[in-house]
């Protein structure tokens, strides 16, 4: 049996790594042929990453974690500079992967290198694979969607010449083929529309064009328009082999720590499906005028709430926000007494214990992926509040693509993120409005999500979509060996 080592590359960051490890995982399973080793870069230290790094450490032995050297960011710098730091890493990663093919070489039975797995914002490591003369894939952590989107953004760019920087503020609507619908170019992502940033996204989109495959943390029945658009052969093998969720809380010290408990006792006090949970995924946050207006909204909206409301980072906007020590500074006089019985205001939520409980009936979303995709995997519908990168374009595929959820707004950029530099506030009245939508969802769509979530549930099981997508992958990274 030939034993192959593949080398994954993740970029930082608990929303790009966890759904990373977990295909790691899956291909592990799958096939005892694969090792595989992380080669993970850190922006700043976080317990929460370190603990979901050891338990994978503990429980497979397949799987291996090389930890880099910290990047060091200059605020003063533009936001792509996180690319260039991830590309820094070059040297590190040679040296690295030296030492795996080394071992190889000197112990008969180990595993040979087969490939780099990347993150999108890694492709600069495809250099690095080119050096050692094994192919690259790549793994996107967002939808097939927006994959098409990038490669008609790039296209349009670099064969046709156009400007997608030229689109900001127009009213034009964009046909491409992997949306059914017209996008309105305003909901196009930030860095697309600007031209600092544009190369940010162009220069990885181009590179994804030299690998062997991209798999999509994403699966046929969720996105059947955008996947089959894949198949005139003008782009790599595209993988829909997601969900890809971290749906195990084993041992998780979260799970029994006192402020879980008591968000868990909170949520079982409640009837079924009436709380509308509110979570703007790892960096989002709002300041005080914002959050004022929240509160009025869900105040208005007469519905219970679970409000995971962090504070903008004090450091500056390449920092997480951090939890309030005493929320009631920043909310309107008498909400919290207002509210007691109805409401609870949370930090950090452990967010899949809490949309996987019955109480809980509707997520205000920024539409982070992962977000999306945990919230279709427990059927809960989400109001589209999306606030930076491919955020704005994701909450368009789950309203106007698939049908599944509701708007509060689709079009805003948030404040304290790396490009929300225009921002408006999101007002009483539409998140009221918003509210009240989502809760009071109609059957068709309560239906469609019910039905959808069923085949999240599956697509994974022997013979499902994703599963035999992954299978597919296998067989490529073997039949690529020399
Ligand atoms: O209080 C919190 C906040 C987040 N999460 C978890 O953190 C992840 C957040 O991921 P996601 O919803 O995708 O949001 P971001 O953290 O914003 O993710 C980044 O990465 C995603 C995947 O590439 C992109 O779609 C987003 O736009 C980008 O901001 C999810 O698994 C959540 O369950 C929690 O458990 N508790």
């Amino acid at each position: 049996m030939k034993k192959v080592e593949l080398v994954f590359i993740p970029t930082p960051g608990i929303s790009h790594l966890v759904p990373t490890v977990e295909v790691a995982k899956l291909l592990v399973d799958r096939d005892e042929r694969l090792s595989i080793t992380f080669l993970v870069m850190k922006l700043r230290s976080d317990p929460k990453v370190d603990r979901f790094i050891d338990s994978v450490c503990k429980a497979y032995n397949r799987i291996r974690f090389i930890h880099l050297s910290k990047l060091e960011p200059d605020p003063n710098q533009p936001n792509n500079l996180f690319v260039s730091l991830i590309e820094s890493q070059k040297p590190n990663v040679k040296e690295e992967v030296s030492r795996l093919v080394r071992r190889s070489e000197s112990s008969p039975g180990s595993p040979t290198l087969a490939g780099f797995v990347l993150d999108m914002f890694c492709t600069s490591m495809i250099d690095v694979a080119n050096e050692f003369g094994v192919p690259s894939y790549i793994f996107l952590t967002s939808s097939a969607a927006c994959l098409g989107l990038q490669f008609y953004v790039q296209a349009l760019h670099d064969e046709q010449k156009v400007d997608p920087t030229e689109f900001k503020g127009s009213d034009t609507e964009l046909v491409m083929p992997c949306l059914a619908n017209p996008l309105p170019a305003k909901l196009l992502p930030s860095v697309m529309l600007n031209k600092e940033w544009l190369s940010f996204l162009i220069t990885p989109t181009r590179r994804f064009r030299e690998t062997k495959g991209i798999m999509v943390n994403t699966f046929e029945e969720l996105e059947s328009h955008a996947i089959n658009s894949f198949s005139n052969g003008n782009t790599p093998p595209v993988y829909p082999v997601g969900p890809m969720l971290n749906l195990n809380r084993d041992g998780d010290p979260d799970v029994e720590s006192d402020k879980f408990k008591d968000i868990r006792q909170w949520l079982d006090d409640q009837p079924p499906s009436s709380v509308v949970y509110l979570c703007f995924g790892s960096m989002g946050c709002f300041g005080v005028d914002q959050v004022q207006e929240i509160a009025c909204g869900l105040e208005q909206s007469g519905h219970r709430f679970l409000w995971s409301l962090r504070q903008p980072p004090p450091n500056g906007k390449m920092e997480p926000p951090i939890d309030y020590t005493s929320p009631r500074d920043v909310l309107p006089e008498g909400f919290l007494d207002r509210t007691a019985n109805t409401g609870k205001i949370i930090g950090w939520a452990p967010q899949i214990d809490i949309l996987g409980h019955p109480s809980v009936g509707g997520f205000v979303s920024h539409c982070g992926w992962n977000s999306i995709l945990e919230s279709i995997w427990f059927g809960v519908p989400i109001a589209t509040w999306p606030l930076y990168a491919e955020q704005q374009f994701n909450a368009f595929t789950l309203i106007a693509e698939m049908g599944l959820g509701v708007e509060i707004k689709m079009d805003y950029r948030g404040e304290f993120q790396l490009d929300g530099d225009e921002y408006s506030i999101v007002s009483a009245g539409e998140i009221e409005r918003g509210v009240r939508c989502l809760m009071e969802l109609d059957n068709g769509k309560r239906e469609r999500l019910k039905e959808m979530s069923g085949k999240s549930r599956t697509v994974l099981e022997n013979g499902g979509t994703s599963s035999t997508w992954l299978g597919r992958f296998i067989k490529d990274v073997m039949d690529h060996q020399p």
